[in-house]
């Protein structure tokens, strides 16, 4: 775990301050891909929707870059974007690449470590090297490290050459979705890892209340409501279930946030297990990378590294989630 410092790579722990609070830095490269290539709505324009051109760089275990696959599958751009899967062990040189359990290497330059990825794209980079990773092989540059906007890019960016016309941010929800997200990254999303890194009891606390409180809300709005939104199944949705679907195997142990597991909320269990079998949504979903590397990578928190053996998941388990309308996913004309 580390940083570049002016293109060169420190081991280093995340520093949380005197408070003791995980503080997660904002992603550096805001590009858009674009139809047309035009400008989007931060940084700069050049970056086409093109089959092709684009190169995407996830972890299986990470949450962020999680949502990025499940896009990629859901609108069709498997064919069209193509993948490199980092090792499932991060340890003092960050990301690294292998082929073992999995994971790829680098399929472009057979890079050893993600962080000469981001030199590539300026030698002097400071700041954290994460994953999920945008890249665009034509002009050698990333694209985009945030993975937010990297699903809404696959959401429409490239709907003129799939001619896929499903839509996970449709007009008429944005407002209710925006609002959503506005709640769910910190309590939930990020809420976990502000509880898992925390380094003091107070600010550890803070963050679990602020979980468990969200989860309050969100399980007694999924007992009237197919999906987060209503009756469209939204970008919303995705965004919950990849931290879900990890929490009772990693958020529940290694970042005790154990007042209640997923399995204890009827709603919320049901809808994931709606999510998990929707199709193209359980091939993106790798529990053996999830739970190895937490356990394994964090050694600050997890001195031994020992990876525990359960707990046993069905996720293919029948749900009950037909009791709620839903119209699926809403489609563009
Ligand atoms: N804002 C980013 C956050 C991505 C992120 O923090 N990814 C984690 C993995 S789950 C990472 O790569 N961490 C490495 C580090 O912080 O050094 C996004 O959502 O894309």
């Amino acid at each position: 775990m580390g940083l570049l410092i002016e293109g060169q790579w420190h081991d280093q722990w995340y520093d949380t301050g005197a408070g003791g609070r995980f503080k997660r830095e904002n992603a550096q490269r805001r590009n858009w891909i674009t139809a047309d290539g035009s400008a989007g709505p931060s940084g700069e324009s050049g970056f086409a929707a093109e089959a092709g051109r684009y190169h995407l760089y996830v972890s299986l275990a990470c949450p962020w870059a999680h949502r990025t696959l499940i896009l990629r599958s859901l609108k069709g751009l498997e064919p069209l974007i193509d993948v490199s899967v980092v090792s499932w062990l991060m340890r003092e040189n960050g990301w690294t690449f292998d082929r073992e359990h999995g994971s790829s290497g680098d399929a472009l330059d057979d890079f050893a470590f993600l962080h000469q990825r981001y030199t590539q794209d300026d030698p002097d980079y400071t700041g954290r090297v994460t994953v999920p990773l945008l890249w665009d092989k034509q002009q050698q540059r990333i694209v985009s490290n945030e993975s937010a906007e990297i699903i809404r890019m696959f959401n429409s960016a490239f709907d003129g050459v799939t001619g896929n016309r499903l839509d996970f941010y449709p007009e008429h929800l944005r407002n209710e979705i925006d609002a959503l997200n506005e709640r769910i990254y910190p309590a939930v999303n990020n809420g976990v890892y502000r509880a898992g890194f925390a380094t003091t009891q107070e600010a550890y606390e803070e963050a679990f209340d602020e979980v468990f409180d969200e989860l309050t809300v969100l399980e007694t709005r999924l007992g009237q409501s197919r999906y987060l939104a209503g009756e469209y199944l939204t970008e919303a949705d995705w965004r919950l279930f990849t931290t879900l679907v990890r929490f009772d195997a990693v958020y529940h142990g290694h970042f005790k946030c154990n007042l209640r597991r997923i399995a204890d909320y009827p709603n919320l269990s049901n809808w994931l297990r709606e999510l998990y079998q929707w199709p193209g949504v359980a091939a993106t979903v790798d529990m053996w990378h999830i739970q190895h590397h937490y356990y394994a990578s964090h050694q600050t928190i997890n001195p031994t590294g020992i990876v525990p053996k359960g707990p046993a998941l069905d996720f293919d388990a029948p749900h009950d989630r037909e009791r709620l309308p839903g119209k699926g996913v809403y489609r563009h004309t």
